[in-house]
């Protein structure tokens, strides 16, 4: 009996959308549909058509279409929704809030009918209360509505370190947990570099200043672009939780979860550290943290509660 190739819808074929769709059939992770909406079909397909002539100068068989009709998604094992909005210079990322809301809540009644078993991963920011609104509006168990922020986030924060030491960023290890916005927390506490903590290796004005850097990331970003946001690095971010589910990996990444007493906090969706593997989200961990950190996340988690209260309303 042949073994099927997975299936991965990712809906927006927008700057993270597309870079996110060649990337996942770069990795050969399993055949790829790109969705958008249908005024956009044709350059949708047109996306998709030329990723595909990519495969063979590339050696990649994924299969990857575009469309705007949803049939093309039913039984995806994993759906990626990055649609809606992206932020401009002088926007918060919770400016998108009521615009992408409306999306998100579309997006996801379409995916429920066609993808009822499908393990549901959101980038549309805020991302935080967009991953809240898919989780109502879907009715998916938690651990199978998952946000994206911390990898992108750690990430970041490791590429200033690696930058800081001229080291290899292979060895930076840390994380970053809270909401996706300004007061989120880089976990100094909890990063090394090749084992080694990075305050031994920092001076602790230096290693604010990452910190500041890190919160503010997305920003710089938008900043130097001009009229967007970021892209490489998020479609990266969202390919490693997609190879960590598909392959059953069972990695320590932080992710945005469904919390339910966890840290304190309930009916709220906020960066934490979690297994990811074949059946999403795996096990939260919940860490120990001195004061100041749990301050830190208490603000961090009182703006992401700010944002849902909008799309309560
Ligand atoms: N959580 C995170 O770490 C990150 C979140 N983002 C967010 O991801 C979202 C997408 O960003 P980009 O791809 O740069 O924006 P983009 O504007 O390039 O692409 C968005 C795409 O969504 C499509 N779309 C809109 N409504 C739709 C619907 N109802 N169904 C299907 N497709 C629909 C648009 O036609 C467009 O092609 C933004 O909200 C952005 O803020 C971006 C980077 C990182
Ligand atoms: O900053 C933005 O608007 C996009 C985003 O979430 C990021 O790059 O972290």
């Amino acid at each position: 009996m042949a073994l099927a190739r997975k299936k991965i819808t990712v809906v927006g074929a927008g700057f993270t959308g597309a870079t996110t769709a060649l990337m996942l059939a770069q990795k050969e992770l399993g055949n790829v549909v790109l969705l958008d909406i249908p005024q956009l079909e044709n350059p949708t397909k047109g996306k998709a058509l030329d990723m595909l002539e990519a495969s063979p100068v590339q050696g990649f068989d994924s299969q990857i279409i575009g469309t705007s009709n949803y049939d093309d998604a039913a039984g995806s094992d994993i759906v990626i929704i990055t649609a809606g909005v992206a932020r401009k210079p002088g926007m918060s990322r919770d400016d998108l809030v009521n615009t992408n809301a409306g999306i998100m809540r579309s997006v996801c009644e379409n995916v429920k009918k066609v993808a009822p078993e499908s393990i549901v991963i959101i980038l549309s920011n805020p991302v935080d209360a967009m991953t809240y609104v898919a989780y109502k509006t879907l009715g998916f168990p938690k651990n199978r509505v998952i946000g994206q922020s911390g990898v992108l986030d750690t990430a970041r924060y490791c590429t200033f370190i690696a930058q800081e030491l001229n080291v290899s960023v292979e060895d930076v290890r840390g994380f970053v947990l809270g909401g996706h916005g300004d007061d989120m927390v880089p976990l100094v506490r909890y990063s090394n570099v090749g084992g080694i903590p990075i305050d031994k290796l920092i001076p602790a004005d230096r290693i604010e200043a990452i910190v500041q850097r890190t919160r503010v990331g997305g920003g710089e970003i938008v900043n130097l672009l001009g009229n967007g946001s970021a892209y490489y690095a998020p479609a990266a971010s969202l390919v490693q939780m997609a190879e960590a589910i598909l392959k059953d990996k069972k990695r320590i990444i932080p992710v945005i979860a469904y919390l339910e007493g966890e840290y304190g906090y309930n009916d709220l969706f906020l960066g934490v550290p979690a297994i990811l593997g074949g059946d999403g989200i795996e096990k939260v961990f919940e860490l120990e943290l001195t004061a100041e950190e749990k301050a830190a996340l208490d603000k961090s988690a009182d703006s992401v509660r700010s944002v849902i209260a909008v799309v309560n309303a």
